[in-house]
Formats: C-alpha cells, sequence, structure tokens
C-alpha cells in the first residue's frame, strides 16, 4: 500500500516531488513569521520560536492524465504539499519538478474585493496567462459556470463566500493548465456546482493534464480521482489506487 503508484502504461511524468520537506517557524502565542516587521515585533519572543515540520521527506512521481485525491487529517501538510508543487512554498530541503507552471487554484486566490466579478474574471485570466482575446471569448462559459449570474456586475465584496470561490474556482477552471491544483474549491458549491466542478476535472484530466484535489470528502475524492495520496503528520503515508487509500485512511480515523 505504501509502495509508490507504478505509472499507468507510457504516461509522461508531470510533477516530480523528490524527498521534500517544509518547516515553519512559530512564533510565541502560535503567531506565524509572515514578514520581516512580524519578525522584528516580536523579536522578544524570538527564544519562543518553534518549528513545524509541514512535511517530512515527500516523494512521488504524478503522470499526465491522472487525477490524485490528496487526503489526511487537518493541518497534515495537504495545502502545504500543494502550495510546494505550485512554487509558493520553497522546500526546506528536496525538489518539485513540474511540467510547466502548475496552476493553483483555490477558495484563497488573489482577486480585488472592491472590483466588479466582470473585472476579476479579466483580471484572474490574465494572471492565469490567457490573452484578452481568449478571455473574451470564454467570458460568458466563466460567469455561466460559476453560477453568479447579474452579481457578476457588482463588487466582489458583496458576494457571500460560497458565490465569491465558485467565481474563482470558474475563472480557474476554464483554462488549460499542464498541471492543475485544487484545494477544496469543491467543498464551497452547492450541488449542481460541485457536479459541473466534477465534470471538469474529469475533462482536464482528459486533456492530459494532471489534477490533483484536495478534500475532506471522500465521497468526492473517490468520485474525481484515479490515485489517493494520504498525509499524515507531513508525512507520504499512502500512495495507491484512490479507492485503497481511502478505505485505509478511513479506517484509521474510526
Ligand atoms: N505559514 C505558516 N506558518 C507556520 N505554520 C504553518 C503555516 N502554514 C501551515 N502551517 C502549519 O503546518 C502544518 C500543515 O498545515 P497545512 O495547512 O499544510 O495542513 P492541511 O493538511 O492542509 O490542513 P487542513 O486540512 O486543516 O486544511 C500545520 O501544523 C499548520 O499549522
Amino acid at each position: 500500500m505504501s509502495e509508490p503508484q507504478t505509472s499507468p502504461a507510457g504516461a509522461r511524468p508531470t510533477v516530480v516531488v523528490d524527498d521534500v520537506s517544509v518547516d515553519y517557524t512559530v512564533y510565541a502565542a502560535g503567531k506565524r513569521a509572515t514578514s520581516e516587521r512580524k519578525l522584528l515585533r516580536r523579536a522578544p519572543s524570538l527564544r519562543q520560536a518553534r518549528t513545524v515540520h509541514a512535511l517530512k521527506g515527500v516523494s512521488f512521481t504524478a503522470h499526465e492524465g491522472e487525477s490524485i485525491g490528496v487526503i489526511g487529517h487537518n493541518g497534515s501538510g495537504k495545502s502545504t504539499l500543494l502550495r510546494a508543487i505550485a512554487g509558493l512554498t520553497t522546500p526546506t530541503r528536496g525538489t518539485v519538478y513540474a511540467d510547466g507552471r502548475p496552476a493553483l487554484l483555490g477558495v484563497n486566490a488573489a482577486l480585488i474585493n472592491e472590483l466588479s466579478g466582470e473585472r476579476n474574471v479579466i483580471l484572474g485570466g490574465l494572471a492565469l496567462g490567457m490573452t484578452p482575446e481568449e478571455i473574451r471569448g470564454r467570458y460568458q462559459e466563466i460567469v455561466d459556470f460559476s453560477g453568479i449570474g447579474e452579481a457578476v456586475d457588482l463588487p466582489m465584496k458583496t458576494y457571500s463566500a460560497g458565490m465569491g470561490a465558485r467565481l474563482r474556482f470558474a475563472i480557474a477552471a476554464s483554462a488549460t493548465h499542464r498541471v492543475l491544483l485544487v484545494d477544496e474549491a469543491l467543498a464551497v458549491g452547492d450541488a449542481a456546482f460541485r457536479r459541473r466542478s466534477e465534470e471538469r476535472i474529469r475533462e482536464l484530466r482528459a486533456e492530459a493534464g494532471t489534477v490533483f484535489l484536495v478534500s475532506h470528502s471522500m465521497g468526492t475524492v473517490k468520485e474525481t480521482c484515479t490515485r489517493g495520496i494520504w498525509i499524515d503528520h507531513g508525512e507520504l503515508r499512502a500512495d495507491g489506487p484512490v479507492l485503497d487509500v481511502v478505505k485505509a485512511y478511513e479506517a484509521s480515523v474510526k
């Protein structure tokens, strides 16, 4: 079960995670050292600094056409793994090799709250490397996918959390990525939106990309993914066919 998944016949590797560890330094009272200023402000309590080993020597290879569900309990290191693959977090040790620029689409994707949904579709599309023509061509499709309707003309700050997250997902899923990283985005929508998202993930996989999905919903993972990766306290606990990995994980939390 913990042996690495053998590659699908002839499929090209898209992501190689080679012995990756990520450490975070956490300061007194659980404050995170996110900026130099914060660090200086907290200087008197530096001696209370503590290291969190968020990922510990994780290795695996992903291939084109795979859809990989990343599962594990809260704080086990799943988001950190996705951020490392996207190049947003630098591993303390080890290396990530990736095909193209993996796109991380999560409920946190940076859009501007003061701007309308429409402006944000353009902004998000440009950030994902689409040309203005491509964005114009896909605009209606993105808005329809998000299901936010006429609210697209209103500033994003007037949206509910679910509406904002759906629009972010719709923008990011509209581009064709070689490697797409989805962090819990599917948890935010209603049943109809979830169905559209799952369908889109299947399409992206069929386009020979690789999809990583972090989710606490084992149903979604089983329906959407071919392979499971279980991260437990920062370590790769299991890697294999999705049904086997989900079963082992569920057995461990009972
Ligand atoms: N920027 C940061 N600074 C300090 N510690 C962090 C930071 N980001 C994450 N951590 C810590 O690293 C560990 C792994 O966090 P991570 O967010 O990767 O877990 P997760 O599996 O995605 O959790 P969840 O399921 O709750 O979203 C946790 O202990 C978390 O508190």
